[in-house]
């Protein structure tokens, strides 16, 4: 079954998100979809939801630290709060935009590992480096992983090349099959595809050898739409 996940990154309120939530579990406890499904809302929204086996929330960000003095940060005291467990580390936009370096990264992945989270740990490459060919996207793509326990028996891996984020331009078939090949060959770990995934062409990616799921953006933010991605998923194996 495959896992699709949905990032909200900055977008929904506290009420929407609520609202939102209500809905897909209502289609999970009616439609016997036993997709693996993961929301990650912004922090403000997080609460301690009802919510059916196969849906959990997880969270888009956290710092290395129980509390401490880190302005604008939260860290494992918040989470425990609404029994988070699962977390998303190393997303292109807190790499590109918002500066996050490989060696706060591999801090994170280790302290959050340390507390036995589930970790969704992304990778991808920018267009200049798809531009230089796979060798030099995969060359790219490995130094991503470097810090980072690969055998982390809840980790799952997302492939997100930057220029296919929120652009419309997903990777072709082709691109993502080689891609995952080569990530699936050194490791053995759950590999999502995002970047521009849609209710239109969600099936087809997730039928791609190598790709257990999708983490999707903007085509997730609509719990309708969300539910028609987990539709057109659920009788992949
Ligand atoms: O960044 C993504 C998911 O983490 C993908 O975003 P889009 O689906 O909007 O391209």
């Amino acid at each position: 079954m495959p896992i699709i996940a949905s990032n909200f990154k900055t977008n929904h309120t506290r009420a929407s998100t609520k609202e939102y939530l209500e809905k897909v579990n209502n289609y999970l406890k009616t439609s016997q979809n036993s997709n693996s499904v993961f929301v990650f809302p912004t922090s403000t929204s997080i609460d301690n939801f009802s919510l059916e086996k196969n849906l959990e929330i997880g969270i888009q960000n956290a710092y290395f630290t129980n509390n401490g003095s880190f302005t604008g940060e939260i860290g494992l005291e918040q989470l425990e709060e609404f029994n988070i467990k699962t977390i998303l580390i190393g997303h292109s936009e807190r790499r590109h935009i918002l500066g996050e370096t490989g060696e706060e990264i591999a801090k994170k992945f280790e302290f959050y590992k340390n507390l036995g989270f589930t970790i969704i740990y992304c990778i991808g490459e920018p267009l200049e480096v798809k531009e230089a060919g796979l060798d030099k996207t995969l060359e790219y793509i490995f130094e991503q992983f470097i810090g980072i326990d690969t055998n982390y028996e809840k980790l799952i891996l997302a492939y997100e090349p930057v220029w296919a984020i929120g652009t419309g331009k997903t990777a072709t078939n082709s691109d993502i099959e080689n891609i995952h090949k080569a990530i699936k060959e050194k490791i053995q770990k759950p590999l999502l595809y995002g970047g521009s995934v849609k209710v239109e062409n969600v099936k087809d990616i997730c039928k791609i050898a190598n790709v257990d799921g999708a983490l999707i953006g903007t085509a997730s933010w609509k719990a309708e739409d969300f539910i028609k991605i987990l539709e057109n998923t659920k009788d992949l194996k």
